[in-house]
């Protein structure tokens, strides 16, 4: 039970009963509870606001609505608090009844690489001998008890809900990903950051924002809203919009750490593959070092200078991190390899999902292959249907072969969303069922051949309309490869079984 905090009375009244919790949603409201009225997020969506009354029927006691909202019917039965901005208010009043987080808190931002950052940012603090977790699309790790929902960041409630639970489990240190819906929707205003970090930007999400210039700029709240005057900015020095995101920090006082392949603090001068990763010729400030990265894919080395930034700013030695670099781990359904074929083609599964992460994974795994690269491409429904055709035509451009299939049509017809990114992809193969489409690539490898799974990474579902179909590229990677192992010397490969 708390009082609603003082700041956030309204002025009009001087209402101060306890609430039991916050909510977003009328159906799962608790008796006492303050309900967040929220207008949607997408044109056409459902407004809060009309779900007071249901809300106020299971028991809320407290309203949070729009600041231009009538209320007259709520006021005297219910408290009410009018906000101009309600979905920030309600961020700040998660944060102010949590209370606590973790003390050294970093956030990432960009469109691919978040999730990667956060896991080897929490990998290098553990090692350096912090009670450390990363926050994203992977969930909360190490799992947690009433960890909130999948999403790359959770909504503001849970969220602060999860900061507090971590500070009172003893954890320490906390990396999570800020997505850009994230950062729109102020679902991470309240946190107290030490630092963050900008990966890249690239096209995905243009269903939500109109235009990338409104997509860079939700990235943006990060480093103008969130992040503390003063407080550490790691950006990349290789992105096109570096000299806008430095003068956006510059406002605010920031010390900017810039990594990347151009010179930059923490510079990547030379990357050779091997067999089980990489080795680095890198300048941190200046000085050279050189170290064995046991990570497959060029794009690593950058995530890994992201991370070492971020560290840093956290105020570790520069000699330990270096001395940590040589035994990450990878990240689960990140260029994770799956195995070898009775043929001799290797398979890995990777969650590249935009045009620049399929571009970005091809490339990265070409040195590691002898004979030919495919790829499996798929492409989300109810996503930003522009990515198709530039996914298709990446893969059909830059693989040797591809394979068109299905990844997670949700509501949409999935032979439409295959049809505009076979659009583009003039020699791609087109399976109608992803299984089927695992099952044929991996059973077309020959010797010195790698495949690539894209798309779904770690992700252990199909969304088919609004149900979850359990499905793991890593398990049906498997098969495939085992299938192909049984039937070594018995039978004509068949392309596997035919799946309805
Ligand atoms: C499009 C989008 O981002 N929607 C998010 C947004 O929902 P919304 O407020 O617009 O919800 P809405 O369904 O339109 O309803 C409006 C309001 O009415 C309320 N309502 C509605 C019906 C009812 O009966 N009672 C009721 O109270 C709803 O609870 C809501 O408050 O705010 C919610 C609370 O924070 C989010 O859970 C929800 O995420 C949805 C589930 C989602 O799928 N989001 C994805 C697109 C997303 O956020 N992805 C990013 C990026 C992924 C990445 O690239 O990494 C992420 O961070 O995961
Ligand atoms: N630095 C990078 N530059 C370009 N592509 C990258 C980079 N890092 C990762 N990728 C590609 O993007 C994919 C997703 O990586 P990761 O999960 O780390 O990104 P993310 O930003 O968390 O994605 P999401 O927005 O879905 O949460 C990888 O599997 C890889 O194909
Ligand atoms: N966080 C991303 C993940 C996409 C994963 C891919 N498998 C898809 O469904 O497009 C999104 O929700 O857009
Ligand atoms: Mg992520």
């Amino acid at each position: 039970m708390s009082k609603i905090p003082e700041e956030f009375r309204p002025s009009c009244s001087d209402d101060n009963r306890e609430i039991t919790g916050l909510c977003l949603d009328s159906r799962k409201i608790e008796t006492g509870s303050l309900f967040a009225a929220l207008p949607s997020s997408v044109e056409g969506g459902p407004d809060g606001f009309n779900f007071i009354p249901q809300a106020i029927t299971s028991g809320a006691s407290a309203i949070l609505v729009p600041a231009a909202k009538d209320t007259s019917a709520y006021e005297g039965k219910v408290a009410v608090l009018k906000s101009q901005n309600p979905r920030q208010t309600l961020s700040l009043l998660a944060a102010a009844f949590s209370e606590n987080q973790p003390e050294t808190l970093v956030a990432i931002t960009g469109t691919n690489g978040k999730t990667s950052i956060a896991t080897f940012t929490r990998q290098i603090w553990e090692a350096l001998g912090h009670q450390a977790a990363s926050l994203g699309t992977l969930g909360i790790y190490p799992p947690i008890p009433n960890a909130p929902a999948a999403l790359t960041t959770p909504d503001s409630i849970g969220l602060f809900n999860s900061l507090k639970d971590l500070s009172d489990l003893g954890y320490s240190h906390l990396a999570l990903e800020a997505s850009s819906h994230g950062l729109d929707q102020y679902r991470l205003d309240g946190l107290c950051l030490k630092a963050a970090a900008f990966s890249n930007l690239s096209q995905d999400h243009l269903d939500y924002h109109p235009d990338m210039a409104s997509y860079l700029d939700a990235k943006l709240r990060l480093f103008r809203d969130l992040l503390p005057v003063g407080a550490t900015a790691v950006l990349n020095k290789d992105m096109p919009e570096y000299d806008n995101i430095a003068e956006v920090c510059a406002e605010r006082n920031h010390t900017i750490i810039s990594y990347g392949h151009s010179p930059s603090d923490l510079q990547v001068i030379k990357q050779s593959p091997t067999a089980d990763g990489q080795d680095l010729t890198l300048a941190l400030f200046g000085e050279t070092y050189e170290i064995t990265l046991p990570l497959t894919g060029s794009f690593q080395a950058s995530n890994i200078m992201a991370a070492v930034g971020l560290v840093l700013a956290t105020g570790a030695d520069l000699q330990e991190i270096l001395a940590i670099l040589p035994t990450l781990k990878g990240v689960p359904g990140r260029a994770e390899k799956i195995g070898k074929t009775a043929k001799g083609g290797t398979v890995y599964v990777d969650f590249a999902h935009t045009p620049d992460a399929v571009e970005t994974i091809i490339q990265a795994l070409r040195p590691h292959t002898s004979g030919k690269l495919s790829i499996i491409v798929g492409c989300g429904g109810d996503r930003d249907p522009g990515k198709r055709p530039l996914m298709g035509g990446i893969a059909d451009k830059l693989a040797d072969q591809a394979y068109i299939t299905d990844d997670n049509p949700r509501t949409e017809d999935p032979a439409k969303i295959r049809a505009q990114a076979m659009a583009a992809a003039p020699n791609a193969i087109e399976v109608d069922d992803r299984r089927k489409a695992i099952f044929k690539a991996v059973s077309d490898l020959n010797d010195g051949d790698l495949l690539i799974i894209a798309g779904k990474g770690h992700e252990s579902g199909q969304i088919v309309g609004d149900k979850v179909l359990p499905f793991d590229d890593r398990i049906v990677a498997k098969e495939a490869i085992d299938h192909t192992l049984e039937t070594r010397n018995t039978v004509q490969d068949t392309g596997g079984p035919d799946y309805a």
